[in-house]
């Protein structure tokens, strides 16, 4: 079994188990995912399974939702609702989120990486894409370096589809 998140038999996914993340109540962004203990850069901190919505019935219903606040695009122009802890990340920035996410749309899921050395107590934030639609608070100080250790995994086009929006 190798940290990549899924063994030999292709239907059995190996999940991480970290011990170290808790839920915490962000004063504006609400609930998030925080990090009682430091992660290192390149550490798969959580694997989702996804539940899939077809595009014609997430136009008809579940975008007239509060799903519509946690869905990521998937695939044939459809969404899908993350469970568990993938539907907990809050939102910073391009370049200043700290977690990374890759689609497996082969097996459903979502895994979520880091993309630099987390320290304890921090929250773990992935980045929505270019246009969120709420007011966007920040907790990245002005003039603070990105971070970026190069692990982000998901491509250019990958990442402008962005979370839940096209
Ligand atoms: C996928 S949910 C994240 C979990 C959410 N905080 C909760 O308590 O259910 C996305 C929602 O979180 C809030 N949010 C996420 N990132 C934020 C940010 N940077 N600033 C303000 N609100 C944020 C927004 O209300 C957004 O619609």
């Amino acid at each position: 079994m190798s940290g990549g998140g899924h063994d030999s038999a292709d239907d059995t996914i190996a999940l991480p188990a970290l011990g170290c993340l808790e839920l915490r109540v962000h004063p504006q962004r609400g609930r998030g995912v925080f990090t009682r203990k430091a992660i290192s850069s390149g550490t798969l901190v959580n694997i989702s399974p996804v539940l899939v919505f077809g595009r014609t019935e997430y136009a008809d219903h579940g975008r007239h939702t509060q799903l519509d606040h946690y869905t990521y695009c998937w695939k044939d122009s459809g969404y899908a609702l993350a469970l568990g802890l993938g539907s907990m990340f809050n939102h910073e920035g391009f370049g200043h989120e700290n977690v990374g996410f890759t689609r497996d749309m082969s097996r459903s899921l979502i895994r979520y990486t880091a993309l630099r050395d987390i320290g304890a107590g921090e929250e773990l934030c992935i980045c929505y894409g270019p246009n969120v639609w709420f007011d966007a608070v920040s907790d990245v100080q002005a003039g603070g370096s990105d971070g970026h250790s190069g692990a982000q995994e998901q491509s250019a086009d990958e990442f402008m589809r962005g979370f839940g929006l096209e």
